[in-house]
């Protein structure tokens, strides 16, 4: 027997430690010592989230011998990367900590991955399934490229913080997560049709994560912290089954790749999330799944379900559909060609999106 075929090896990093709760950010300073970190804690943040959280986690460490720099930074671009490495490596960073959502999240990501050191991951809004997942999405002039990132060493999600950002971001974050349902389909068509390499495990914790939200819909509300708990559970474990597959397959398909090709033609219209809502009501319908279900879904959270509530016009949404299925090579059900202008005009009409 070809031992060849026995002696696979993978490695599969998962976050250490992952404390959700009630001003759990107090214990950020305890954790890094558990952790063994010690020196120069170099925040990541954004010009809002500096306020809401990053300077209260820099007091915190400070009252407990931490050195601590900051660096306040905007979209997860290229550039914007290069910039917080060479930020970091100034200040002399041991370990990095983003704090915001999941533009900051992945900037610190990627930086500690490209300086060999430490991240730990604060969300201030539960906004998109990064905050525990080893993946980045960083933007560049071809659009966004999913790179392999640095594994959280820990989350802290704290749902007092949480609870208190815009909800239309928690909402957003629920409809990343169900989106993950026409990535499962798409991953699945890829191995019948291509044989591409799965996991039943990430695809089964990514469809129970897009399951659980969906149920819970009616019970995820403005301003209830209850919610944010209902809704940060599947929302890590969406992070870790991209961890167990090790790329984004199970939460990243072809509704995805609209939402791409959106922020390369209406950038900043809506929320990543938002977007991949409005995909998976249209590749569901594609799959020949129950587009309704979703769209239902959607609707009770008070997620868009149109082109007009995404804030974009038809013609880009006509031509965010028939560029998706170039934004990667990942086979989806979009398959080499694409839409025409013609199903892709029928396929919104469908579904309600125009
Ligand atoms: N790596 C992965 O696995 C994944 C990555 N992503 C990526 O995440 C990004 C989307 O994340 P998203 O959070 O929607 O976008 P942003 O990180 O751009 O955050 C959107 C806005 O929300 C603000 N904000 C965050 N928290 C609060 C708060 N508590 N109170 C007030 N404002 C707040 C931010 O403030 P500020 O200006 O301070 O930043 C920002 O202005 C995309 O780039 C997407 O590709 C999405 C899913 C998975
Ligand atoms: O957004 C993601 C999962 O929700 C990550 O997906 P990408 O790999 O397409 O950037
Ligand atoms: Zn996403």
């Amino acid at each position: 027997m070809d031992e060849g075929n026995f002696c696979k090896v993978r490695s599969i990093l998962f976050p250490r430690n992952v404390l959700m709760g009630h001003g759990v950010i107090k214990d950020i300073p305890e954790m890094c010592k558990n952790f063994d970190l010690s020196g120069t804690a170099t925040i990541i943040t954004g010009d809002k989230t500096k306020d809401v959280a990053a300077d209260s986690i820099s007091s915190l460490l400070k009252s407990s011998n931490y050195n601590v720099t900051t660096i306040s930074i905007g979209a997860a671009t290229r550039e914007n990367l290069h910039k917080t490495v060479d930020l970091a490596k100034d200040s002399h960073a041991n370990f990095l900590i983003g704090v915001g959502g999941g533009s900051k999240i992945d900037l610190a990501k990627m930086a500690a991955k490209e300086l060999g050191i430490e991240f730990i991951s604060v969300p201030t809004s539960a906004s998109h399934d990064g905050i525990a997942s080893g993946r980045a999405s960083i933007k560049g002039p071809d659009g966004p490229i999913s790179m392999e990132a640095k594994t959280p060493l820990g989350v802290v999600a704290d749902t007092s913080i949480i609870v208190k950002a815009p909800f239309r971001l928690l909402v957003a974050g629920c409809a990343d997560v169900i989106s993950n349902i026409t990535a499962i389909k798409d991953w699945e068509y890829a191995e019948r049709l291509l044989g591409e390499e799965f996991s039943r495990s990430a695809c089964a914790m990514a469809l129970y994560t897009s399951e659980a939200i969906i149920e819970s819909a009616d019970l995820i509300k403005p301003g209830v912290e209850e919610s944010v708990w209902i809704s940060l559970k599947p929302i890590i474990v969406s992070g870790v089954s991209m961890a167990v597959a090790g790329s984004s397959r199970p939460t990243s398909g072809s509704e995805h790749m609209f939402s791409h090709a959106l922020d390369m033609i209406a950038p900043g219209r809506a929320l990543h999330g938002e977007q991949c809502g409005v995909g998976c009501i249209m590749m569901m319908y594609l799959h020949g799944g129950n587009w309704m279900a979703i769209r239902d879904a959607l609707i009770k959270l008070g997620a868009p379900t149109t082109a007009r509530e995404l804030g974009i016009t038809k013609e880009e949404l006509l031509e965010a559909l028939t560029m998706a299925h170039k934004i990667r090579d990942r086979f989806t059900i979009l398959g080499h060609q694409g839409l025409t202008y013609e199903a892709a005009e029928r396929l919104a009409k469908i579904t309600k999106v125009i």
